[in-house]
């Protein structure tokens, strides 16, 4: 049973205040988001009837620059999951050192039920409720579960009306509305930039090691590719739909052709079915969560049996998971430097809009490693001098940098 996303996210904000002996006033302030937002979004379904979904952002900081922050369709959507989110994404730019805050949103919905016309229609709705409190230069959202270029290509669009023609109010846009070239890859090339710096640590590579994923969407597919790409060897995957395996590494691009056929992973011919809660403790060197959160916890993490897990989903891995982790010697890789490699690339796509100038994807994925090995470096050096995990050296990182931020714009007011 997982814990409840906003007290496991909580506490371990909790965790790096105390390392880093926060002020108790200060640490009270950074915990409280700035703003939360809750709107009823009614729409007219494809069958004339009426339906209704409740559609949230929470602004969580913005002492370090405008908001920023996906925006899940998904039916587990809640407040408290979005604030947690919310939260990371705040400590997620601190570590990767783009000039941002955090805010996450989602609507409860099944988008995989819902038509293209009724996604449309919802995503409109929801941005008629929000359009006056997000901008350019306020809160800035993004793709994130169940949300892909075209649910930001109507936010761009209904703000615009509003707004007049605002392309860095979104990011994770169609190439062809201003979208940065790389975006879409970004998050699993930063998985796989972030893996490679982990296991160099241990004298290992991505070349020779084998890897379990966990969701085949945005991120984990991408994640598959490169990896796959540089030698890694796949030996079992799974989305919602169910999951696989081949010892001897499953051939990611035929896997891709049959997925983008419309295929579904349990029908790929030269892999066998397996069941998904064997998934997450499957055999393997690396483990690579991208789909919920919560997924490891008390119940499975003892029998988890892979050495490195790489948080490629936000907050897949509870606090009480982690101290049984630990203790059981497997090296966790945390979501908020892990999975920044979107953020970074949102940014770029930010900057490239203000500018009104595109980068060429080679531009685009040389500066994505080097945010993504500097943020490395620094956590590490975190690690050395509080003598702490890497989560630990993530969340000091991130908060130190927005406590700084927040005392030097004279929070002691
Ligand atoms: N899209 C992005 O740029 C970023 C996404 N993330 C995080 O990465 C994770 C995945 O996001 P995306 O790939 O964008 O979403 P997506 O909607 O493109 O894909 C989600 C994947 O998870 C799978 N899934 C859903 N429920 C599942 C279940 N119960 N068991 C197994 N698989 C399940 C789906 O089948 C799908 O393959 C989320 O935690 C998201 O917050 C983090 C940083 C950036
Ligand atoms: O690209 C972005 O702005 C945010 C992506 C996101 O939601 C995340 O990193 O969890």
């Amino acid at each position: 049973m997982a814990m409840n996303a906003l007290a496991a996210t909580s506490r371990n904000f909790r965790r790096a205040a105390r390392l880093l002996g926060l002020d108790s006033k200060l640490e009270k302030s950074l915990l409280i988001p700035f703003r939360e937002i809750k709107v009823e979004c009614t729409i007219p379904m494809d069958d004339g009837t009426l339906a209704s979904f409740v559609g949230f952002r929470v602004q969580h900081d913005n002492a370090r620059g405008p908001m920023k922050g996906g925006i899940r369709y998904h039916p587990e959507v809640d407040p408290d999951e979005v604030n947690a989110l919310a939260q990371l994404m705040t400590w997620k730019t601190a570590v990767a050192a783009v000039p941002y805050g955090g805010a996450k949103g989602g609507i409860g919905c099944s988008p995989g039920e819902l038509s293209r016309s009724e996604l449309e229609r919802l995503t409109r709705v929801f941005t008629q409720k929000i359009h006056d409190l997000i901008g350019t230069h306020t809160d800035v959202p993004a793709p994130d579960m169940g949300t892909n270029a075209q649910t930001m290509a109507w936010m761009l669009d209904e703000y615009s009306k509003f707004h007049g023609h605002s392309p860095a109010v979104v990011t994770g846009k169609p190439i062809d509305l201003g979208g940065s070239l790389g975006r879409d890859a970004a998050t699993g090339r930063g998985v796989m930039y972030a893996t490679e710096a982990l296991l160099a640590e241990y004298g290992k590579s991505i070349s020779g090691s084998t890897f379990v994923i966990q969701g085949f969407g945005n991120v984990g597919s991408w994640a598959a590719q490169l990896i796959h790409e540089r030698g890694g060897k796949i030996i079992a995957l799974g989305d919602v739909t169910g999951s696989i395996r081949n010892k001897a590494g499953i051939d990611i691009p035929a896997l891709m052709k049959h997925r983008n056929d419309g295929g579904a992973l349990k029908d790929f011919h030269s892999a066998e079915v397996m069941d998904s809660a064997e998934l997450l403790v499957h055999d393997c060197d690396v483990l690579v969560p991208c789909a919920l959160g919560g997924v490891l916890n008390k119940d499975n993490a003892p029998d988890v049996k892979a050495k490195f897990i790489i948080e490629a989903a936000n907050h897949p891995t509870d606090p009480e998971a982690d101290e049984i982790l630990a203790k059981k010697g497997v090296i966790v890789l945390p979501d908020i430097y892990a999975n920044s490699g979107g953020v970074i690339v949102s940014y770029f796509e930010w900057v490239q809009n203000i500018q009104g100038f595109m980068w060429d994807e080679e531009k685009v994925n040389n500066e994505l490693e080097k945010y993504m090995s500097s943020a490395f470096r620094h956590i590490k050096a975190m690690c050395k001098s509080l003598d702490c995990d890497l989560r630990m050296g993530a969340f000091t990182l991130g908060v130190n940098r927005v406590a700084r931020a927040t005392l030097l714009r004279g929070w002691e007011a």
